[in-house]
Order: C-alpha cells, then sequence, then structure tokens
C-alpha cells in the first residue's frame, strides 16, 4: 500500500522544509518536493499544515494495578486499547508504559503486561518499576534487557508498595549503569509524605485538598536533589520523571552544570492543568486533579515552561493514570485512599502546543523535539521512530494550526468519565494520524484495529552510555583523592593500608 503526504510543511527536530512525504507499507519510502505517486496511491492533503513524526509518550499508566496502601486493588481506567485510542486520536503513536512487579518479581510483572498489551493497536514498550532489592531482582534486571527492556523505574514515594530505600536505589543504579540501562525515578520524600499526610488528615483536611497541602514542593526538591546525587555518586544517567516544582528544574539545572546527564520529563499537566482545581467543592471535580507530585501553582508552571524553553527539561511525556470518578470515590473520606493520576495522553500535543508553541516560548521543531524525537533518542529507538525521512518507520501526524477546538470528556476516547481539561480551548489540532503506514485518525475518527500494536525491544547502551568509563576517571579524581571506596589507591602515611605495612 502507498500514501502520498501532498503539499505540508515537515516538521523535523532540526529543520522544517515544504515537501511531500510518501510512504510505502509500514516505511517512509521518500520525503521531497512534487513527489510522484504510483497508482492507487491513497492522498492525504496537507496543504498549510506542519507534516510531524508521531508523538511517543514515554509516560502512561495503561490497565495498571495501581491501588494505594500495600494492595493493588485498583486498575486503571485505560486499557491498551482504549488508552492506544485516545493516543491516536491525540497525534501519539507510541508509548513506553510501566511494567509493574507482582510482588516484588520483575519477571511476572512483565508476563502480565505483555498479556495485557495483547490489545495494543499501535506501537508500545515497557519501562519495567522495581520496588525492591534482592539477587532475583539484579538478575531480572539482566533478562528482562535481553528482552527489549532498557529502563528501570524506582520511586521514592508510595510507601508500603512502590517505594525503594537509598540503598535500594543505589543497587539499582550500579546494576542500571552496569546494563547500560536508564534509571528512572520517581522523587518525593517518602518518610515526610506519610509524617505530613497524617497531620494534615489530623488537622481535618480529609479531602482532595488535603493531598495538595500534604504534598509541599520541598518534598518533591529533595527527593529530586537526593536522586541527583546519589546518581552522581554511581556516575550514572538519570531521568526524572514529571518533574512538577520549580525547584526541581532548578536541581536539575544544578546537575547539568555539575557535568551530569540528566533527562527532566515535563507532563502536560504540570504546566497546563488548573491547580486550583482540587479544591473545587465538588468531590469528583477535585479528585480528578489528585497526582503525584501534585498539580502545582502558576509561577511552578512558569518554571517548568522555561525549563522545557531553555533546555534543562527534555522530554514532554503525560503519566497518563486514568481513574474514573468511581474509583476516585475510594478517598470520599481519606485523600490519602484516592487513586494518583490525570489523563493526558489524548491532550498531550495539543496542551503542549496551546501552552508553548503559540505563545512563542518554542518553535516547531522544538515541540517535534519535546513531544517525540528526544523520547526515540533517550529510549535508542531512533531514527526509526522521532523523525520523517526515508527509512524510519511511518508514523506521522497532520497538524493544523489554525483548528479551534475544546477538550472534553464527552467527545475523547480514553474511557474516563472525567478530563482535567474539561471544556478548555485549544488552537491546533491533529487532524490525521499515520499509525505503521495506515491513516488511523481522520475527520475525527479512528479506524484502528485491535492487537495490530507491536512490542518495539529498546535495546541498551547508547550515547547517554557511551564514555562513562572514562568520566569515571575525571569523576574520581574530582571527588575521590584518595581512590573509590570500591578501589582505593593511595597508600599514604595514616592510611589503613600502609600501617600495616610499616
Ligand atoms: N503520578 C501519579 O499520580 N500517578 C501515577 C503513578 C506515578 O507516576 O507516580
Ligand atoms: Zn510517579
Ligand atoms: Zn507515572
Amino acid at each position: 500500500d502507498t500514501l502520498l503526504i501532498k503539499g505540508g510543511t515537515v516538521v523535523n527536530a532540526d529543520h522544517q522544509i515544504r515537501a511531500d512525504v510518501l510512504i510505502k507499507d509500514s516505511l517512509i519510502e521518500s520525503v521531497g518536493p512534487n513527489l510522484k505517486a504510483p497508482a492507487r496511491t491513497r492522498i492525504v492533503d496537507a496543504t498549510g499544515k506542519f507534516v510531524m513524526p508521531g508523538g511517543i509518550d514515554p509516560h502512561t499508566h495503561l490497565d495498571a494495578e495501581m491501588g494505594w496502601g500495600s494492595k493493588a486493588e485498583i486498575i486503571s481506567t485505560d486499557d491498551f486499547f482504549s488508552g492506544q485510542a485516545a493516543a491516536l486520536a491525540g497525534g501519539t503513536t507510541m508509548i513506553i508504559d510501566f511494567a509493574l512487579p507482582v510482588d516484588g518479581d520483575l519477571a511476572t510483572g512483565f508476563e502480565r503486561y505483555k498479556e495485557k498489551a495483547k490489545k495494543s493497536v499501535m506501537d508500545y514498550s515497557f519501562h519495567m518499576a522495581v520496588n525492591t532489592w534482592n539477587e532475583k531482582v539484579s538478575s531480572d534486571m539482566g533478562k528482562l534487557t535481553k528482552e527489549g527492556i532498557n529502563s528501570f523505574k524506582f520511586f521514592l514515594a508510595y510507601s508500603g508498595s512502590l517505594a525503594v530505600t537509598d540503598d535500594q536505589l543505589i543497587n539499582g543504579f550500579r546494576r542500571s549503569r552496569e546494563l547500560g540501562a536508564l534509571p528512572i525515578v520517581h522523587c518525593e520524600n517518602a518518610a515526610a509524605l506519610v509524617d505530613a499526610q497524617q497531620r494534615t488528615f489530623g488537622s481535618g483536611f480529609t479531602g482532595p485538598e488535603g493531598h495538595f497541602i500534604s504534598r509541599p514542593a520541598v518534598f518533591e526538591d529533595e527527593g529530586t536533589s537526593r536522586a541527583l546525587r546519589l546518581a552522581q555518586y554511581v556516575n550514572v544517567p538519570v531521568y526524572i520523571v514529571h518533574v512538577m516544582s520549580g525547584g526541581a528544574v532548578a536541581e536539575i539545572a544544578a546537575a547539568k552544570t555539575r557535568g551530569q546527564r540528566v533527562i527532566g520529563e515535563a507532563v502536560a499537566s504540570g504546566f497546563g492543568a488548573d491547580e486550583g482545581k482540587i479544591w473545587d467543592p465538588d468531590f469528583k471535580v477535585a479528585a480528578q486533579y489528585v497526582m503525584s507530585p501534585p498539580i502545582r501553582n502558576k509561577e511552578h508552571q512558569r518554571q517548568i515552561k522555561a525549563g522545557l524553553a531553555g533546555g534543562v527539561l527534555s522530554i514532554i511525556a503525560t503519566d497518563h493514570a486514568p481513574f474514573n470518578s468511581t474509583h476516585k470515590r475510594a478517598g470520599l473520606h481519606d485523600f490519602r485512599k484516592i487513586p494518583n493520576g490525570v489523563n493526558g495522553i489524548e491532550e498531550r500535543l495539543h496542551v503542549a502546543w496551546d501552552e508553548l508553541v503559540r505563545p512563542g516560548l518554542i518553535t516547531p521543531s522544538d515541540f517535534v523535539r519535546l513531544v517525540s524525537t528526544a523520547v526515540a533518542q533517550t529510549y535508542n529507538v531512533y531514527p526509526r521512530k522521532g523523525l520523517i525521512a526515508p527509512g524510519s518507520d511511518a508514523d506521522i501526524i497532520v497538524f493544523d494550526p489554525e483548528v479551534e477546538h475544546t477538550i472534553s470528556a464527552s467527545s475523547h476516547h480514553s474511557k474516563m468519565d472525567t478530563n482535567i481539561y474539561e471544556g478548555r480551548e485549544v488552537t491546533g489540532k491533529v487532524v490525521v494520524t499515520i499509525s505503521q503506514g495506515k491513516v488511523v485518525w481522520e475527520n475525527d475518527k479512528l479506524d484502528i484495529k485491535e492487537g495490530a500494536g507491536r512490542f518495539i525491544p529498546l535495546p541498551v547502551g547508547g550515547a547517554l552510555f557511551e564514555g562513562l568509563d572514562a568520566l569515571d576517571a575525571a569523576y574520581v579524581a574530582a571527588n575521590y583523592p584518595y581512590g573509590t571506596p570500591g578501589q582505593p589507591v593511595m597508600r599514604t602515611v595514616g592510611t589503613t593500608a600502609s600501617r600495616d605495612e610499616l
């Protein structure tokens, strides 16, 4: 099958050009002006529109067991079918979801998520979460890297279910580095959170606003700083998810200035959602805004947008963790029991364009980099994904910057019965989505097939891990004049070794 996208402006992360795009089967065949279409080619008219690589969302929780407390009693509302349908309607053609362990067991968790993902309608991959540390975890990490997993997620928050301690984190970092896999961290101080939650609840704030009150930015700033410093200690690249505070942006900037390799991820809700709604007297309205770290005020949001514009933050994701209002009611009388998470998989590109490109903070090429190319590069799937060029996968969107539309639960494609962007008018719309070379979204209609999605294995190593051994030497020289804790090199008077020799 051939498909020709005609008359648009092709936007890649590094340049824009007026060009047609010819697609054959699931790959891009050629890019250039006035391309000739073979007989029976389907034509997509992109005149006056942008033609961009499909979005890649590296942070979703589909069909996820994310109950709060020690048991995972609540499953997120969207499965791999409905969540990906929503993604495609919003211009995202690949996701990297979080496979969760089962009772600490990674291999079992991964098998479970592979089963869930059989419903997929588009390309997908996984990160694997690690919530404890032992020999089996370490060896499973190694095995999973041979099955296409190249990143491991560590939660500093969520005591009693997902949280890891500092020693577990250090072990996880060290093993990640050994494997060439990227460690990912949710940064909030677990102990401080429990303390603040108890105090907040005790002082009578039992509703959703208690969630916000009990999660001040200082907990996120501290978690971010700690994760970055421990990554520095191990000399491993690190990926910080859902940056929600200005302080965390500053911590990442400081780490980069130290020379650390850090990927900072913003999520659409972190700069595009209304923080005030968590105070709404209607529980159903307020509870949908409960996510962690919390959605913060305009000043934090401004700093996150500045971080994206200035290059401190490299990726825009969503953390799509959808829980219906019925799920959220589990915490009607206690905010600590409200399942954490907000929607975004369908809204990400629209909110990002409206918040960042339209006010002039970033260019269309920056937009492509933040929602697609940088994700593909970070997870070693570039240039197969994240680029419009011959040989790349035909995952492409046509974006009309002039179309105004209103976001609403009544028209979205997620199974959610609420939408945190309800009623929001945005300018700029994904009018066509092409996934695996097929038009799957056009004229506000989806044409998708359950099971069409493919697992995309992600290889370890890559640019982020190149030169780390050489960097060790400079790091040791700067930080360990007497050698590293694992390898002391100096034998000077006063050390145990030199005393023994005397
Ligand atoms: N973010 C959130 O509130 N829920 C999803 C799980 C996580 O990423 O922490
Ligand atoms: Zn998180
Ligand atoms: Zn998440």
